[in-house]
C-alpha cells in the first residue's frame, strides 16, 4: 500500500474494479490526475506495479495509475467517482466521507438506487447521479476487460444548476464522447432498473445474455418484470428513459405486446456486440461466487412498489430465486428459469 499524494486537482475513484478500473485508465491516460481506492490488495499492488491492463475488442492498453487502499487515502477531494457495488455503497461512503471536500461531490458510477443512499450520508447537495452501461469484467489484479461501449449520462439528482454535473459530464466524455447531460438522470436510472431486472433474469441460466433473451419461451418473463418496474417509476412520477434497445414505453401498462418483443429483440441484438457476454449478476454467481446486487437493487423495487400500492410479483419471484442460487439451493439452468414462467 502506498500513501496517496494529492493536489486539488486529483480524481478519487473509489471502488477500482471494471467500472471504476476502466474510468480510471481512460481518465489517467488523458492526463487527468487521478487516484484509484480499492479493498483489494493485490490489485492495488498490480496496478502500482505493473499499471492498469485494458483489454478486449474496444482498446487494449495498459496505462500506469497510482492506487491505494482506503487507510492510504489522504486529504480532501472535490471529485469521487463511486463504482462500488450496490451493496457496499453505504459502507464505502462512510469511509470516503472524511476526504470529501465540503464543496466536493460524489458522482454514482453504478446501477441502482445508490444516489438515495449517498444523499443520505453526504447530502443531496454533494451527490451526482450517473449511468452507466457500457460492460467490462474485472478478470485479475490489474486486468480489466472493456466488452463494448454504451450509453452513460450524468445529471444532478435535485433542480439545481449543474454545475457539478457539467465537471463530472467533461471528464465522462474523455471516456464516452457520445456520454449525455441529462436534467432527468433519474429518468436513466428507472430505465436501468427495468433493464437490469430483465438481465437478472438473464442470468438465472448460464447462457448468454443474448441467448437468453432470444428465448420466445421465456419473453413473458422479459415482458412482466419490464412491466412492473415501469409501473413502479410511473407511481413515483418518474419518466423513464430508453437506451441501448431498451424501450420504456414497450413496457407501459397499455403498451403493445409487439412493442416490448421489439424492445427485447433490440436488446438480443445490441448484446450479440460485446466481449462480455454475460451480465454482471451472472458472472457474481457462476465465477466470482458471491452475493449479487439483488437486494440493493432488484428488492427495493418491490419495496418502493409496496408503499405506492403496486404489485411486484414477478420481481418478488425474481429475487427469491437469485437467492436460492447464492445460497446454493438451485442452479443456474433453463429449469431455474422456466420457473418464472408461471404469473
Ligand atoms: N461491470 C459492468 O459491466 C457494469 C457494472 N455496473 C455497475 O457498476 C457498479 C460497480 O460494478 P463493477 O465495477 O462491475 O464491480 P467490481 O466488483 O468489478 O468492482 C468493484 C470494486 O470495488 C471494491 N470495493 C468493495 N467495497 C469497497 C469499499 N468499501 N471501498 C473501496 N473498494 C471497494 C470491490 O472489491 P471486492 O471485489 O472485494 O468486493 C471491487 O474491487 C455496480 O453497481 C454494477 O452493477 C454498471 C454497468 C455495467
Ligand atoms: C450487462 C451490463 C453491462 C449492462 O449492459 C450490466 O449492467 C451488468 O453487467 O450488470
Amino acid at each position: 500500500m502506498q500513501d496517496s499524494v494529492t493536489n486539488q486537482n486529483t480524481i478519487l475513484i473509489w471502488g477500482a474494479g471494471a467500472i471504476g478500473g476502466t474510468l480510471g485508465a481512460y481518465l489517467a491516460r488523458a492526463g487527468e490526475d487521478v487516484l484509484l481506492v480499492d479493498i483489494v490488495e493485490q490489485h492495488v499492488e498490480a496496478m502500482n506495479r505493473d499499471g492498469l491492463v485494458i483489454d478486449g475488442p474496444v482498446e487494449a492498453f495498459t496505462q500506469r495509475v497510482r492506487a491505494t487502499t482506503p487507510e492510504g487515502v489522504r486529504g480532501q477531494f472535490k471529485r469521487i467517482i463511486l463504482a462500488v457495488k450496490a451493496h457496499h455503497t453505504r459502507d464505502a461512503v462512510r469511509a470516503l466521507k472524511p476526504h470529501l471536500a465540503k464543496d466536493g461531490s460524489v458522482l454514482s458510477a453504478q446501477n441502482g438506487l445508490n444516489e438515495i443512499v449517498i444523499a443520505e450520508e453526504i447530502g443531496q447537495e454533494r451527490t451526482v447521479g450517473c449511468f452507466v452501461n457500457f460492460g467490462a469484467d474485472w478478470l485479475e489484479p490489474g486486468r480489466i476487460l472493456f466488452g463494448n461501449r454504451a450509453t452513460v449520462a450524468v445529471g444532478e439528482i435535485s433542480d439545481s444548476e449543474p454545475r457539478a454535473a457539467r465537471d463530472y459530464h467533461r471528464l465522462l466524455s474523455i471516456f464516452e464522447p457520445d456520454a449525455v447531460l441529462t436534467d432527468n438522470i433519474w429518468g436513466y436510472l428507472w430505465g436501468k432498473l427495468g433493464y437490469g431486472a430483465i438481465l437478472f433474469a438473464t442470468a438465472l441460466t448460464n447462457e448468454s445474455m443474448s441467448d437468453n433473451l432470444a428465448s420466445q419461451r421465456h419473453f413473458q418473463v422479459f415482458n412482466r418484470l419490464g412491466r412492473e418496474v415501469m409501473a413502479v417509476a410511473l407511481a413515483r412520477h418518474v419518466t423513464p428513459l430508453g437506451f441501448n434497445g431498451f424501450d420504456p414505453a414497450a413496457f407501459m401498462p397499455d403498451a403493445d405486446e409487439n412493442a416490448a418483443r421489439r424492445s427485447v429483440a433490440d436488446m438480443e441484438e445490441f448484446n450479440r456486440h460485446t466481449a462480455k457476454t454475460h451480465s454482471g449478476i451472472w458472472r457474481d454467481l457462476a465465477v466470482r461466487k458471491r452475493k449479487t446486487e439483488v437486494d440493493a437493487q432488484i428488492a427495493i423495487i418491490a419495496t418502493l412498489g409496496a408503499e405506492a400500492r403496486v404489485k411486484t410479483p414477478t420481481i418478488d419471484r425474481l429475487v427469491e430465486l437469485i437467492h436460492d442460487i447464492e445460497d446454493g439451493r438451485r442452479e443456474q439452468s433453463w429449469v431455474t428459469l422456466d420457473l418464472m414462467l408461471q404469473p
